[in-house]
């Protein structure tokens, strides 16, 4: 179809007016803000003008001085999150510049204008991660070519796979610098234009969020296409939790060794507990010399459940995980905000909103942690959370314990606290037994690493990394998320070559990153090429060494393009599962930034168990 409106009053040249290239959906003659007349055309798959004047690309002149308007001559329906008619006093008084007024004519003939806006980004060209909001308006005198452009273009958006109608979001008020809430107010109106119907729930204190992600049936969670963290990574990890710990169903990974020992004869004690919890024996056949692993059933969070009454976690529908169309988002407001970083390449509120209005997906690992038991001398009480970007013990627990007592610095409490425990230099004695993968697993990454564990890390260069991005081929190997019926496998769970490796010793820190953990701390993260959806996490096990040294580990940490991994008492294991005893004085855990105490516990990767409206970094 083509219409020929009428913009300015050069009939012949919109007469003329070609579309090249692929059929036209739609052609008008248009203006459009800031160039002047153009033929807007709607292709299948994008939008695209071409100037009506006498300029070569749209370059023209203002007074004498040769204009070349910075802005795109074609957009993929892809990038264009939304379309309005808009009021053209408004447009009038906001974007009317040197080039408007030039090319555009007088303001009365200006107002006579009805337009419309088309909504879309720009990368920056100096950070390609970084997304601009982008409006293009244009102008035409007849209201109903406006109306139909943007019917048009609205039929064509709907057809856009992926993009999210329903969203529940969260907003921690107190986040970061305690400005979650005015975080939120800069980007919804993104997500009204794009016509995102938003129940937001700002929360009251900590536990409200997953309290909400527990208690909402299964029916009321598939109204919406997702949930929206707006907050650090602390909070989504509770958004997380709420969701999977009612949902997700999969054998417990295999407990410590020395499990049974501790308990003595008192098995029937274990047993009774176990039942108490609502959990069931099961036999893990590949686990020896483990114990068995155990399995969880929907009445393991009973005191969330319909046990207690307060809450209905429905038993009609089962909820499949991975959930394609359930995604979570984060737009970052936090103190530390790795997970965004990781997932978008930036640390961007409006970034991370556009990447959830284009309906962007990238799937994430998520590590099961079961503690077995709180402390060396509690009784045996399973107990499960989930973390998404980090585990760690011994320096990075006490940043987290001693940071509490200084709350009112802000996000500056980490470095204080972070020096304050540095300087203490304080090592924890613990066994850490990690699971080896044979070579049938290994090779199924195509990152070239044939070995495991120290030597696999020290040997290669850096040039042999492969640093996980957008479409990256590591994480795409196998993609588990296209899959909704059966459950995602742990790695060690397909291969039948595995092997328990143990490391026994007092260490500095103990530490499990699930994702390369980028921050502005650490701006190539804890491991630099960590995947985000491989299926395994790296274990590190920094061991006691001379306060320098571990002074020198640090800086290359907080370093780009160093290599902190690179020194004898670092030990590293790509691993899919491990297990945890402390013994003597004990630190505490931290999940993705919250505290987490645990004497015994053994963790696991669910490959892409949840997947992110993101598409991975551009680095
Ligand atoms: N309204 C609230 N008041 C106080 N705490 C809250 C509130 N809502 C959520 N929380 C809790 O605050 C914790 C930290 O949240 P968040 O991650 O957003 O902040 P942060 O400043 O980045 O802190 P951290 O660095 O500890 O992650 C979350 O675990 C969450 O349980």
């Amino acid at each position: 179809m083509e219409i020929n409106g009428g913009a300015c009053n050069s009939e012949d040249k919109r007469r003329n007016a070609q579309v090249e290239g692929e059929a036209s959906v739609l052609s008008s003659n248009v203006l459009l803000d800031h160039v002047g007349e153009v033929t807007l055309t709607l292709h299948s798959d994008g939008l695209s003008w071409k100037s009506l004047d006498s300029f070569d690309n749209g370059a023209s002149t203002c007074l004498g001085i040769k204009f070349v308007p910075e802005i795109a001559t074609e957009f993929k329906l892809s990038d264009i999150y939304a379309v309005e008619l808009t009021d053209s006093d408004m447009i009038q008084e906001s974007n009317l510049t040197c080039a408007g007024e030039c090319f555009l004519g007088n303001d009365s003939d200006y107002s006579e204008m009805n337009h419309f806006a088309v909504h879309s980004f720009q990368k920056s060209k100096s950070q390609p991660c970084l997304w601009i909001l982008a409006m293009y308006t244009f102008g035409h005198k007849d209201l109903q070519t406006c109306q139909m452009w943007v019917n048009k273009i609205n039929d064509s958006l709907n057809k856009e796979v992926g993009r999210p109608k329903n969203l529940l979001v969260f907003v921690h008020p107190m986040s970061g610098k305690a400005n979650g809430w005015r975080t939120w107010e800069t980007v919804a109106p993104i997500f009204s234009r794009a016509k995102i119907n938003a129940k937001v729930i700002v929360t009251q204190k900590a536990g409200h969020a997953f309290d909400v992600m527990t208690s909402i049936s299964n029916d009321e969670l598939n109204l919406y296409d997702g949930a929206v963290a707006v907050g650090g990574d602390g909070f989504f990890n509770e958004i997380l939790n709420g969701y999977l710990s009612s949902r997700h169903k999969a054998p417990f990974p295999p407990a410590p060794s020395d499990f049974l020992d501790a308990l003595g004869n008192d098995v029937n004690s274990l047993v009774h507990c176990q039942k108490k919890a609502g959990f069931e024996t099961h036999h893990n056949k590949e686990s020896d010399p483990f114990l068995p692993s155990l399995e969880h059933n929907e009445s393991q969070f009973s005191h969330l459940g319909t046990n207690d009454g307060s809450h209905s976690v429905d038993k009609e529908i089962e909820y499949s995980l991975p959930n394609r169309k359930f995604r979570f988002g984060i737009i970052p407001a936090g103190s530390t905000d790795a997970i965004v970083i990781c997932t978008t390449g930036i640390r961007d509120p409006i970034t991370s909103a556009l990447h959830i209005v284009l309906g962007k997906r990238v799937c994430l690992d998520v590590a099961q942690v079961v503690r077995w038991k709180t402390t060396s001398t509690s009784k045996v009480e399973p107990y499960v959370r989930y973390a998404a970007s980090f585990a760690g013990y011994g320096f990075y627990g006490d940043v987290i314990t001693e940071s509490e007592k200084y709350r009112w610095m802000g996000p500056k409490r980490y470095d204080y606290a972070g020096t304050k425990v540095f300087l203490r230099h304080r090592s924890y004695e613990a066994e850490v037994a990690y699971l080896e993968v044979g070579s049938e697993t290994i090779s199924s990454i195509p990152d070239g690493s044939r070995l495991f564990g120290k030597v696999w890390s020290l040997k290669r260069k850096k040039s042999e990394r492969i640093i996980c991005r957008a479409n990256c081929n590591v994480c795409n190997k196998k993609p588990v998320c296209s899959s909704t019926r059966s459950p995602p496998a742990t790695p060690y769970m397909i291969s039948q070559e595995t092997r328990w490796l143990k490391s026994k010793g007092r260490f500095l820190s103990v530490g499990a990153a699930i994702m390369s953990n980028r921050n502005e701390r650490a701006p190539d993260g804890l491991v630099a090429d960590a995947h985000l959806s491989d299926g395994f996490l790296h274990l590190l096990l920094i061991r006691d060494c001379p306060h320098a040294l571990y002074l020198w580990h640090l800086t290359q940490l907080a370093m780009k393009g160093g290599n902190p991994l690179n020194f004898d008492f670092v030990e590293h294991y790509k691993t899919p599962a491990f297990t945890f005893t402390s013994f003597g004085n004990e630190s505490v855990w931290n999940l993705d930034g919250e505290l987490f105490q645990a004497h015994k516990f053994s963790a696991q990767v669910f490959r892409g168990l949840v997947c992110l409206f993101a598409s991975g970094p551009e680095v």
